[in-house]
């Protein structure tokens, strides 16, 4: 087994950062009285390690033991659904964004089956069963209009424990029924009490502090991926010493050199490389939003000062007008043509005033 996943915690005492969020989670678990939560973070930042942890404080380690399923649902076309779905005797954890615009019917189909059976174990903590579901920021308009009646016709006998990056492309109405739980990225100190903790279980000796510093700073507040990164290079170098190489994973090598290709010309037939460029980031499961920001990120690094601003308000435009609609590679291709067209103008200008001079 991985580190990141052998030692993860497992209930709320041994977390190793934000105790405060732990101390009122506890209390929550044993006041009777839980209330539906919205977890919400950066990637990495331990939000599922919270909740699986919060999970436990509320009904013991039974929910640690785990079925998975595969389920079917039916679309009102007569379209099948294939969803996958952890559960155990007093929870269900699943992800409705899988199946794209058809979350709403996941949604309606599962909340209703659990909110209808009562807890039949009589010697469970709590009376109601929790529902994590998880992305909750790329549930579709229908599936959180869906969501939020349920949440008000269902609470006697279930919770709902939402997991998302950011609160801001949820309803208003499901906002407000949840009790908002930030996890903030762990700082440099606490990542490095992390590390520590985990080389000291793992009986990998201490980690130096330059080689600490290297993979906290690459992680950049992502607790997964700096213990993944720590135990490559533990692999690789087995005591740490001299300068590291902290390898960058391929699509992002891949998406900035779709980056330096943009900046490089500006013309239809660079636009047909990078759209091949995209076909191929894409068919490796890369999510488009991701590659959207990866590529505009980098394009900002080598731009001119002037035109910063410019693509990156674009690039904002095209990632809303990419979660609308469904063909990702659209709004992906028309963003690299408005940025190759505000390179074009920004270039003709400057000959322009050379001209003049
Ligand atoms: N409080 C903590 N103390 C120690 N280690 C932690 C803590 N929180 C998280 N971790 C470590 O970080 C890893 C990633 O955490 P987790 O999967 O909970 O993040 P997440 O915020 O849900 O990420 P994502 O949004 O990408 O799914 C865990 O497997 C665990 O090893």
């Amino acid at each position: 087994m991985l580190w990141v996943d052998h030692y993860r915690p497992r209930s709320l005492d041994d977390l190793h950062y934000h105790e405060g969020l732990s101390d009122r989670l506890r209390s929550l678990a044993a006041s009777g009285d839980f209330p539906h939560m919205l977890f919400y973070g950066p990637s990495g930042a331990g939000k599922k390690t919270r909740i699986a942890c919060t999970l436990k404080q509320l009904f013991g380690p039974g929910v640690e033991k785990l079925k998975i399923d595969q389920r079917v649902f039916l679309t009102p076309s007569r379209r099948k659904l294939d969803v996958n779905i952890v559960q155990s005797n007093f929870h269900i954890e699943l992800t409705p964004s899988e199946v794209g615009n058809y979350d709403r019917v996941v949604i309606q189909e599962i909340l209703k089956e659990i909110a209808q059976t009562q807890q039949v174990d009589l010697n469970a903590k709590q009376r109601f069963k929790v529902v994590v579901i998880n992305e909750a920021d790329s549930l579709s308009r229908d599936a959180q209009a869906a969501l939020r009646r349920t949440m008000e016709k269902y609470m006697s006998n279930m919770r709902i424990i939402l997991c998302a990056n950011s609160t801001s492309r949820l309803i208003a109405p499901i906002k407000s029924r949840c009790l908002l739980m930030r996890v903030a990225a762990p700082n440099p100190a606490e990542m490095k009490a992390v590390l520590s903790y985990v080389a000291s279980r793992a009986g990998a000796g201490s980690i130096p502090d330059e080689a600490a510093d290297e993979i906290i700073s690459d992680a950049n507040g992502n607790m997964r991926k700096a213990i993944l990164v720590f135990e490559a290079l533990k692999m690789q170098t087995p005591d740490l010493s001299g300068p590291l190489s902290i390898a960058k994973p391929d699509w992002e090598t891949y998406c900035h050199k779709v980056a330096d290709m943009i900046v490089k010309e500006q013309t239809p037939q660079q636009v047909m490389e990078v759209r091949s460029k995209f076909y191929e980031l894409l068919s490796h499961c890369i999510p488009p939003t991701i590659i959207l920001k990866t590529v505009a990120d980098r394009v900002v690094e080598r731009a001119d000062e002037s035109l910063k601003a410019d693509i990156m308000h674009w690039a904002a435009i095209y990632e809303n007008r990419m979660r609308l609609g469904n063909k990702k590679i659209y709004h992906l291709e028309a963003w690299v043509v408005k940025v190759m067209s505000l390179y074009k103008h920004f270039l003709f200008d400057i000959d322009m005033t050379g001209f003049e001079d």
